[in-house]
């Protein structure tokens, strides 16, 4: 059986000519990722906060941020402290959001479980 997430796709190499998903389009794709993301209200970014008691913590998901983020060359902006790791994902090239970013937090949630 297929299962049709958009955590089975991959990100596409993005140059500027595509057009940044509309508000109406993100509205959609934000419907299949994990409670916990927060669309901006310009559509212009996808973010998830994750807290935990601890440094280390936060530092591993950070790990694996940057391990995802190599593996599908599409890259988050992290903020990382005690206690917390904030992952934000726009698409730098287009001034907004791509197909790239939902893909890439949905694959992020899967590896979370
Ligand atoms: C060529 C390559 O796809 C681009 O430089 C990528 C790399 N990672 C990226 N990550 C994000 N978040 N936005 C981008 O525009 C971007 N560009």
């Amino acid at each position: 059986m297929t299962s049709c997430s958009i955590a089975d796709r991959s990100c596409e190499p993005c140059s500027g000519g595509t057009p940044a998903l509309t508000p109406d389009q993100a509205s959609d794709l934000y419907k299949e990722l994990q409670e916990g993301w927060v669309l901006s209200a310009d559509s212009k970014m996808i973010s998830r906060r994750f807290t935990f008691k601890g440094f280390a913590k936060a530092v591993y998901l950070t790990n694996l941020c940057v391990w995802l983020a190599d593996q599908e060359g599409h890259h988050p902006d992290l903020s990382l402290g005690w206690g917390y790791t904030e992952v934000t994902l726009t698409t730098h090239e287009i001034e907004g959001l791509s197909e790239n970013d939902f893909v890439w937090a949905a694959k992020l949630d899967r590896l979370l479980g």
